[in-house]
């Protein structure tokens, strides 16, 4: 037994599933997690010393690949000061500041803890300033954790037969509607079905959670005009997307205006961060402003602020990241196609910008249902191949693989050797 089974065996006694987060249970791949010691650049090191080329990334906040030395320094540097004040800060200026310039549409930020509570902020600020409670979400979207969003979600809670949690009221469920993500008309039926009374729509504008779907063309384009003519708020939900496939996010991306973007992720540089965003008019309705109230004792942690500000600076002044990334997710891509093509596994590789995702399934991925129809079995089959072969996926299907700057040339390579190998052995 190696050592990430033996903490494992110890950790199961002690942590629910002997996680912190469902997905890390390695229980959609059926086997024992690997517990991780340290990273650096692309790889990723477990308890027993073996080595993998990472594109989990920490589920993206690592686009600079890990332990990049200008936010470990921002980090050590910040440290030194102290770890939390319960007071304001000055990088929490700088950085709302930056995201304000390089985010089209966002004129105030307030920044929170995680993407989860980003969300759910700003679903009652949309509340709010709309004075209505029903919400539109889309089926496989996971906007994280927080009661009313726990609705037909997908990532983990799709991945272990939960998409709906228990412990939450009907009666707040019942506020929550589902839409199909890439069909407008059901978003038009549940518009018609309860006129006037939708506070927004909230979308992951490229759905990250049930592997990778790309919103299809004027999918996005629709929704703000659904929105425009039903007064309903738009909300992007970018914790994944944001400062992932442009700087300025999906909305720049796609050219198309979100009222309200979320952000988590790599805002916080591997830091635990989350934020929501607005126009002024819409995010002076929070408290001390307004009457949505919500705060945080942590909320805005110097060391947190001092890694996402470090992130968000480096992409700011290196801009051809995005062009690297996406170039590298694109040839793995394509590569993974050809070794599709060359054993006749019954794969499609879907990629956007430096997110891609293959579905065990011989057809086109377009909509949550093409994407729960691929054959989970077989991907775990895979997931355990590559990591045998020294490279770490997402131990499920119903996620991303993030690609970033430190991934070379090398290690792209070394990543298709073992795809081809693994097919082939299924
Ligand atoms: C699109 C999206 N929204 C929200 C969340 C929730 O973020 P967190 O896990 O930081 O609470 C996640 C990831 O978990 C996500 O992928
Ligand atoms: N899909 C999730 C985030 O994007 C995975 C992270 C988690 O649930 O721990």
């Amino acid at each position: 037994m190696g050592r990430s089974e033996e903490l494992f065996e110890q950790a199961v006694k002690v942590l629910p599933g002997g996680v912190n987060s469902p997905v890390r249970a390695y229980r959609a791949v059926g086997m024992a997690p690997r517990f991780i010691t340290k990273a650096d650049g692309p790889f990723i090191w477990d308890e027993d010393g073996e080595k993998y080329i990472d594109y989990v990334c920490s589920w993206g906040p690592m686009i600079l690949g890990h332990n990049h030395p200008v936010i470990r320094e921002a980090v050590e540097r910040a440290v030194k000061d102290g770890l939390s004040f319960g007071a304001p800060t000055r990088r929490e200026v700088e950085i709302a500041r930056l995201m304000t310039e390089l985010v089209p549409n966002i004129e105030m930020v307030r920044m929170v803890n995680s993407g989860t509570e980003a969300v759910m902020s700003a679903v009652r600020l949309a509340r709010g300033a709309t004075g209505r409670d029903k919400i539109i979400k889309f089926e496989g979207c996971y906007h994280g954790h927080s009661d009313c969003l726990l609705v037909n979600a997908g990532s983990s809670a799709l991945a272990g037969g939960h998409p709906s949690s228990a412990g939450v009221p009907e009666d707040i469920v019942k506020h929550t509607l589902t839409a199909q993500f890439n069909d407008l008309s059901s978003v038009e039926e549940l518009l018609n079905a309860w006129p006037g009374q939708i506070a927004c729509i909230i979308v992951e504008p490229v759905a990250a959670n049930m592997g990778v779907v790309n919103p299809a063309p004027g999918f996005l384009e629709g929704l703000r005009k659904l929105c425009d003519e039903s007064g309903a708020l738009l909300i992007f939900d970018e914790v994944i997307t944001g400062f992932r496939l442009a700087l300025g996010g999906a909305q720049e991306y796609f050219g198309v205006r979100a009222d309200l973007v979320t952000f988590g992720k790599i805002i916080g540089g591997g830091m635990p961060v989350g934020a929501y965003c607005g126009s002024r008019a819409l995010m002076e309705q929070v408290a001390p402003c307004g009457p949505v109230y919500q705060a945080g004792t942590l909320s805005g942690n110097p060391v947190a602020m001092a890694a996402g500000l470090a992130q968000l600076t480096y992409l700011k002044e290196h801009p051809q990241v995005y062009d690297h990334i996406a170039a590298k997710a694109k040839w793995l891509a394509e590569g993974m196609r050809q070794a599709v093509a060359e054993t006749g596994a019954p794969v499609v590789v879907n990629q956007i910008g430096s997110l891609l995702s293959p579905f065990f399934t011989p057809t086109a991925v377009t909509r949550f249902v093409d994407a729960k129809g691929s054959d989970v079995t077989m991907y775990a089959r895979y997931f355990q191949g590559m990591l045998e072969r020294g490279v770490a996926l997402a131990p499920a299907q119903f996620e991303a693989m993030f690609v970033s700057e430190a991934h070379g040339q090398a290690q792209l390579e070394a990543t298709l050797m073992a795809v081809r190998a693994t097919l082939a052995a299924l």
